[in-house]
């Protein structure tokens, strides 16, 4: 093991990274907060500014993964759909098989420019998450309960909202609604043979109604659907404590740039097309599985430096400012005040082990498992 990747599977060294993000995204949050009187002013400044908000706390973990962790990130997609990625608005419908896979999709959200406006279908839950939840609020982050009666409502309300938006952005779907698991998959698998639909070996059954929706409320807003199919080589799993540890993984991405008129307006036609666009993408990942790479040619975007100059910004700033701190600690030689800020310490990287628990599969919602109907068969 070299000493720079001794350095990086160093707990202080993951500690500092974690105190930076948590403090720098803190600042953010209120940051975001100050901009709440601009909405009545000017709606579309206020969005402007939160769009850059976000990406300093966004591409933070971006860097983390680009230049910390070193993994390579390639893209397969047709070259003549490429001069459009970044320049017009598209839902991205993408696998949900592994706990990064939110950050491989920010990386290339950063790579062509949309990070900082990029949007998701997230579940509730996750808005309370600090930092990165409460960014979200202010970047009009479209929530649901995973519950159409309460959400059909709520989620095309939130999707109207953005047909306005000041800037592109790519607004990410994952129609499995929850991450694969075997047991959900099973499950899954089950209510794909009820509904007569050829089972699927790399994805659970999409949920429909949060596609058809989308699509629905987007219409001339968004130009296309980029379906987005992930996967990692050598059958790696990657973690973000792995990212942490400066552990490299090697991400490949195939998308497909379907124009959104090729897809139905009626209900069920969209739903049947769903489907099918998830029975190509299984026979994509068998293909991925049988030769190790997605069909199509490579064209993958460079990294760029903006994301690392943000980081390199706030660790200089908040490591001065720590530096600072700890100087006073210590010179107080007050024992109560050295001990009481060790506990906060300790509460502070608990809370953050706690924000990383957020993207283990191990510890995600049984969300599929809970099926009432399914409970009874
Ligand atoms: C490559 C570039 C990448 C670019 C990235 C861009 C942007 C990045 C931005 C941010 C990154 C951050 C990422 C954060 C990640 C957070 C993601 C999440 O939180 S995922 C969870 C939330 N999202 C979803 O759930 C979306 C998918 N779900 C839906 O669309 C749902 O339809 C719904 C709208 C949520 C409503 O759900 P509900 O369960 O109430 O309704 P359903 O219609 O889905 O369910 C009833 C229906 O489904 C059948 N059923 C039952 N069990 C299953 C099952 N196991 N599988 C499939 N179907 C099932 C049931 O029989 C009913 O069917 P029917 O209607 O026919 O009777
Ligand atoms: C610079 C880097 C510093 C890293 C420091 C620590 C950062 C902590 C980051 C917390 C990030 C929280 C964002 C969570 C995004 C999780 C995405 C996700 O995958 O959600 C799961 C849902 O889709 C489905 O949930 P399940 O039903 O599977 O359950």
């Amino acid at each position: 093991m070299g000493l720079v990747q001794l350095l990086k599977s160093q707990f202080l060294s993951q500690l500092i990274i974690c105190y930076v993000f948590l403090v720098s995204g803190l600042i953010v949050n209120l940051l975001q907060l100050c901009t709440l009187p601009l909405w009545l002013v000017s709606k579309q400044l206020a969005r402007r500014i939160n769009i850059r908000l976000g990406y300093c706390i966004s591409s933070q973990m971006v860097a983390a993964l680009e230049w910390w962790s070193g993994t390579e990130c390639t893209l397969y997609t047709d070259p003549k759909s490429y001069p459009l990625y970044g320049n017009e608005n598209a839902i991205v419908v993408l696998n949900h098989s592994f706990e990064i896979d939110f950050l491989c999709g920010w990386t290339f959200c950063e790579r062509f420019g949309v990070l900082g406006s990029s949007k998701v279908l997230a579940k509730k839950e996750l808005s309370y998450v600090p930092v990165i939840g409460w960014m979200w609020y202010f970047l009009e982050i479209v929530f649901c309960k995973r519950k159409w009666e309460e959400d059909r409502r709520t989620v095309a309300q939130s999707l109207q909202n953005l047909r306005d938006y000041p800037e592109n952005y790519w607004f990410l779907l994952y129609c499995e609604g929850t991450r694969l698991t075997p047991k959900k998959h099973q499950i899954s698998m089950q209510v794909a043979e009820s509904k007569g639909l050829p089972k699927l070996k790399y994805h659970l059954l999409p949920r429909t109604k949060g596609f058809w929706v989308t699509v629905q409320n987007l219409r001339g807003a968004a130009a296309a659907v980029y379906d987005s199919t992930l996967n990692f080589r050598n059958n790696e799993m990657p973690t973000l404590l792995g990212i942490l540890n400066g552990k490299k993984y090697h991400a490949d991405l195939y998308v497909r740039r379907i124009p959104l008129e090729l897809i139905p307006e009626d209900e069920a036609e969209c739903a049947a097309w769903l489907h099918k666009l998830y029975q190509e993408k299984d026979s994509f990942q068998e293909h991925y599985t049988q030769t190790g790479r997605f069909p199509g040619p490579i064209v993958s975007p460079p990294r760029r430096p903006w994301a690392l100059i943000n980081w390199l910004f706030w660790c200089c700033l908040l490591l001065y400012l720590l530096g600072l701190l700890l100087t006073q600690l210590i010179s107080s030689g007050s024992m109560l005040t050295i001990l009481a800020s060790l506990a906060f310490c300790s509460t502070v990287s608990l809370g953050v082990r706690w924000m990383i628990g957020q993207t283990e599969i191990d510890r995600g919602s049984n969300h599929e498992t809970c099926n009432k109907k399914l409970r009874q068969d």
